[in-house]
């Protein structure tokens, strides 16, 4: 895809970046063979759903320069990878509990020559009880990995008060959000908003669940011994 695929959308690339996500495209595409990343391989349907997607989550309003975020569950790295390409001051920490997709995402951080973005191996709720990591992210990010309550719990300890998690969800977000209210408050954070979208090309509908953190997570979170998929805060 060139320049004017992203110009379309609003995202105005330099010829570098444009080159950067063409050679992500086809790291995911060797590798996919390999490690199962991702079911959707169609060139506009990876720009489109994997590659603008990531970039949609900038409309939250809250992505500003030189932040520290932490992206949970990446997989292939969605959306930490197409948020450093088009944003470089951003600095990542890009977490899953896979080292297949850790591995990959060590090579595409060294062929894309991305500067402070580590992938990271390791469980969301292991890792958040970890000090030098817990409330130590201006952001946390999430796409496709648990439930609302569940999702909660993994990432609201990484994130510092006064700063914001983004859970990336599809349009039937609003009944896992009024089951998540007590989570959301228990875990020291607030509904700030959410922003609905539509992905070109009659893709799907998209949306951005905006938590802002308003007191430190008490320290009993996020549980122990899977409690936080087997027995989701309620
Ligand atoms: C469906 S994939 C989504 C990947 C990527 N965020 C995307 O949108 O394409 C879910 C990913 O979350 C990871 N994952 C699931 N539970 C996790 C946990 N507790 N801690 C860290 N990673 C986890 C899985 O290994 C997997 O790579």
């Amino acid at each position: 895809m060139n320049n004017n695929f992203f110009i379309e959308y609003g995202y105005e690339l330099t010829d570098i970046q444009v080159q950067k996500f063409d050679d992500f495209y086809r790291l995911l595409e060797e590798w996919n063979y390999k490690i199962d990343i991702t079911k959707i391989v169609e060139p506009e349907e990876v720009y489109i759903k994997h590659f603008l997607d990531s970039l949609l989550i900038t409309k939250s309003g809250v992505i500003e320069k030189n932040q520290n975020i932490i992206d949970i569950g990446t997989g292939g790295g969605f959306p930490g990878i197409p948020l450093k390409i088009y944003n470089d001051s951003l600095n990542f920490v890009l977490l899953d509990s896979l080292k297949k997709r850790i591995n990959f995402l060590d090579v595409v951080v060294e062929k894309l020559n991305l500067d402070n973005v580590v992938p990271l191996h390791g469980r969301a709720e292991e890792a958040a009880r970890k000090e030098g990591i817990r409330e130590s992210f201006d952001i946390a990010t999430s796409r496709a990995v648990a439930p609302m309550q569940t999702l909660l719990e993994y990432c609201l300890p990484f994130v510092k008060v006064g700063g914001y998690f983004i859970a990336m969800k599809g349009p039937n977000y609003k009944e896992e959000l009024k089951i998540s209210k007590s989570a959301i408050k228990l875990l020291g954070g607030m509904l700030d908003r959410v922003i609905e979208y539509e992905l070109p090309n009659n893709l799907g509908k998209r949306s951005l669940i905006i938590i802002k953190k308003i007191k430190a997570t008490p320290y009993r979170f996020p549980r122990s011994g899977g409690k936080p998929k087997s027995k989701p805060l309620n």
